[in-house]
């Protein structure tokens, strides 16, 4: 498969870059000796919780679903229902910060209520730590399924899909919030059926960023990016698509790096719906709607 990373890379705004520079932010002194102390700590302290253990006297770990920057996420049965769910702990190496994000994301989930987002259904402390429970939502990733499963996916499916993403999308906007994070690692697919999670860097419209994030992310933000705009999210939603079509790209024998328009060779219109989302021509005025009905205009072409 095509070294997708680094074709799109020069491309995608900063996000995937964001938490490995956040690291690295206000580090002085010995950098690389300091880093591997803080890298053995972070281990040792973000061990995940064994299979079996009981969390909260009600949920059974079966297994890590994954760790991100600021929590791990399991798959628990939960003794009280026996149905499964999402258990997700803040990451103990990263402090207040991660706690204080679980909190606002618990917060964020409270006020949506869309099929394609896991609903929120518990969250409590425990030996002063904080837990969020969630549906769970069994499937892959779009990250997994190009990455690890070598994907492909036509123009058309990656409109479908885009198409897919944008409910649940407008639905967080209808709500007066940003989601701020829509990337292929946060997009389950299941039996077909895209799922949006992680809403921790989820912000209320107009919303500036955090001060702590701020901090941590102030070489590579965006002045635009500061306050919350529903642009971030379509924005986002063009480097999903990207992503996502270079999945079936081939580079040619001998072939020198080109710009994505060159690589690509998508279909006029599809090319001009992305450099819309992307800044390189004017934007969607019409938001997440006038959006929509471009992709659904598009999927008639294709
Ligand atoms: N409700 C869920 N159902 C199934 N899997 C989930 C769910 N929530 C999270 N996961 C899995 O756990 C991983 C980490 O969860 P999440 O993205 O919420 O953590 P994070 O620390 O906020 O990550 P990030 O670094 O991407 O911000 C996800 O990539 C996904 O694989």
């Amino acid at each position: 498969m095509a070294p997708i990373q680094h074709e799109v890379q020069p491309l995608i705004r900063i996000q995937v870059q964001k938490r490995e520079q956040s690291s690295q932010a206000g580090v002085g002194g010995n950098v690389e000796l300091r880093r591997g102390w803080q890298r053995w700590i972070g281990l040792w302290t973000d061990r995940p919780g064994r299979q079996g253990t009981i969390v909260g006297n009600r949920y059974v770990i079966q297994e890590l679903l994954g760790m991100g920057s600021y929590g791990l996420t399991y798959r628990c049965t939960d003794i009280q229902t026996g149905g499964e769910v999402a258990l997700k702990e803040a990451k103990p190496s990263k402090g207040k910060l991660a706690v204080r994000l679980l909190h606002r994301e618990a917060d964020v989930l409270r006020h949506l209520q869309h099929p394609a987002i896991p609903e929120l259904l518990h969250t409590f402390t425990v030996r002063r730590r904080y837990y969020m429970v969630t549906e769970v939502v069994r499937g892959q990733t779009l990250e997994q399924l190009i990455f690890e499963q070598e994907q492909q996916y036509t123009e058309r499916e990656c409109v479908e899909l885009a198409l897919q993403l944008l409910a649940p999308v407008a639905h967080v906007h209808s709500r007066g919030y940003i989601h701020g994070d829509v990337r292929i690692p946060n997009v389950i697919l299941r039996e077909g059926q895209v799922h949006l999670i992680d809403f921790g860097l989820a912000r209320r419209l107009g919303e500036p960023l955090l001060p702590e994030l701020k901090r941590r992310i102030k070489d590579v933000l965006e002045p635009e990016d500061e306050q919350a705009t529903p642009d971030q999210d379509l924005q986002d939603i063009g480097h999903f698509l990207l992503f996502l079509l270079y999945s079936s790209y081939e580079p040619q024998k001998g072939h020198e790096p080109a710009s994505w328009q060159e690589e690509l060779q998508l279909t006029p219109a599809l090319l001009e719906l992305l450099e819309r989302l992307l800044g390189l021509r004017p934007p969607y005025e019409g938001g997440a709607e006038e959006l929509q009905c471009e992709l659904e205009r598009l999927r008639l072409l294709l």
